[in-house]
């Protein structure tokens, strides 16, 4: 018997009045689930499908078969169900495939209704289109908006993707916000951020650097110290991790890149940050992924582009805890390579004070000092990590039975007892192993190699 060739009615009636019917149609017809009210496909059982849904009765509770995995519907196909049940159509696709039109009987969703078959598309809306600047979710850009030279060979919602990664630094970062790091700033100040502001002296052989590379390791600054640069040359700054360009619009990494430097084009002058660009720019590899490589060849060229045009205000700033992976090609075009190392004493003194300062506490400066001293091998983001914990001190000390109706002046100041039972709980997050190969690699490629 071929399931497949049965009318309706006959496989209803089959199916009631003779439960071997749903043993045979399981035989017969491996792509079908006999289940407790139904018969449905899980794969290509679309005639015999499209056959019954309308049309068979459910099944009477007596009558079930126990079928362990015929429970099993994948999300899409339990919502054809539920259409079919409420509506009472035919597949919502098969509609939309035979009218064009909308798919009917399709729950009507709130706000606008996007094609479930789009490419992904950012929710984040982008901070600097103003309500009449509305970016098209299409291929294409409208012929009747006026789009700048730029921006006309990229598709829009790459466009709308880029812009929504601008980084609001409304809050000015300064460079006194960054402990220690001496050096770093110096350099940075010099290289980067006085020729932005003028790029009328700084020309010729005083031209700025385009890339420049920060490493070492984790929390030590790196991406406070790209907001500064941002902030403090007035720039528009976009933050990208390299991995959000590589893994989350698989397959449009290379148009990313292309789009991303289009948009700081249109918004220069512009400071490109990104995070762990080994990642984007890792050595290259037999293993390596074709889509990776192109990503890969296209951000070289853009940087290039942006290197060799010398009206172009644009700025890559590269940030990675493993400088040892980057590619050789992308690390000679980092002209920069500054070693952005763990908080000396001084730092650790001057991080530990700041983040001190707005909280109460009875800390001299000799307990700041001795802090200070017993921190050796934090990272600033460890230190930030210690103070709170150090914070939470005095409310761990409050009976739980008062914490609802204790006043938060009844709160004690914390005290360097909190310190001490603190650094028991937060530990340096670098290993001294991990510190020698930054040191080595400063050594052989760092535009500083004092450290
Ligand atoms: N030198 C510093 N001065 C002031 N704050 C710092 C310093 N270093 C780290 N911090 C604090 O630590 C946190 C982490 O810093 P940041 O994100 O800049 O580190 P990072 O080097 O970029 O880390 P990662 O490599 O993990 O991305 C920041 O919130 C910042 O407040």
């Amino acid at each position: 018997m071929n399931l497949f060739d049965q009318t309706p009615q006959v496989v209803k009636q089959d199916i009631n009045n003779e439960p071997r019917v749903r043993k045979i149609a399981k035989n017969f017809a491996p792509n079908c689930c006999v289940s407790k009210d139904k018969i449905f496909k899980t794969a290509s059982a679309d005639s015999l499908e499209n056959k019954l849904f309308s049309k068979t009765e459910p099944l009477k509770e007596t009558e079930q078969i126990p079928t362990p995995n015929s429970c099993f519907k994948t999300a899409y196909e339990e919502l054809q169900i539920q259409n079919k049940k409420k509506f009472g159509v035919r597949s919502a696709s098969q509609n939309q495939l035979q009218t064009g039109g909308p798919i009917v009987g399709q729950k009507k969703r709130l706000g606008i209704r996007r094609n479930y078959q789009n490419k992904f598309v950012s929710p984040m809306l982008s901070n600097n289109l103003s309500d009449d600047e509305v970016i098209p979710k299409n291929d294409v850009w409208p012929s009747d908006q006026v789009v700048d030279e730029r921006l006309k060979n990229i598709e829009p919602r790459m466009v709308e993707l880029i812009r929504s990664e601008i980084m609001d630094i409304s809050a000015t970062v300064d460079w006194d916000d960054i402990a220690g790091l001496e050096f770093a700033k110096t350099a940075i100040q010099e290289a980067v951020v006085w020729p932005l502001l003028r790029p009328d002296i700084f020309t010729g052989l005083r031209r700025p650097p385009k890339g420049i590379l920060l490493f070492g390791p984790p929390g030590t600054g790196k991406t406070l110290i790209g907001k500064c640069v941002a902030s403090q040359s007035k720039s528009t700054f976009f933050s990208i991790s390299a991995s959000s360009l590589t893994s989350k619009w698989i397959g449009d990494g290379e148009k990313m890149v292309r789009a991303l430097f289009a948009v700081a084009r249109c918004h220069q002058p512009a400071v490109i940050f990104i995070d762990e660009i080994d990642s984007l720019l890792s050595q290259r590899s037999e293993t390596e992924h074709e889509s990776s490589r192109r990503i890969k060849t296209e951000f070289l060229v853009q940087l290039d582009g942006a290197t060799t045009d010398n009206d172009e205000r644009i700025l890559v700033i590269g940030a990675t805890n493993r400088p040892q992976e980057l590619d050789e090609a992308a690390r000679r075009r980092f002209v920069k390579r500054l070693y952005i190392p763990l908080p000396e004493f001084q730092a650790r003194l001057q991080l530990v004070s700041r983040l001190m300062a707005p909280e109460k506490h009875i800390l001299s400066y000799e307990n700041i000092q001795e802090i200070a001293k017993l921190s050796d091998g934090y990272s600033g983001a460890d230190m930030k990590n210690l103070c709170s914990e150090a914070s939470l001190g005095p409310i761990r000390s409050i009976d739980m039975s008062m914490i609802h109706c204790i006043q938060s002046t009844e709160v004690r100041p914390v005290n360097m007892d909190d310190f001490l039972k603190a650094f028991s709980r937060v530990k340096a997050s670098v290993s001294p192993n991990d510190l020698d190969q930054y040191l080595k690699w400063n050594k052989t490629f760092g535009s500083c190699s004092s450290f």
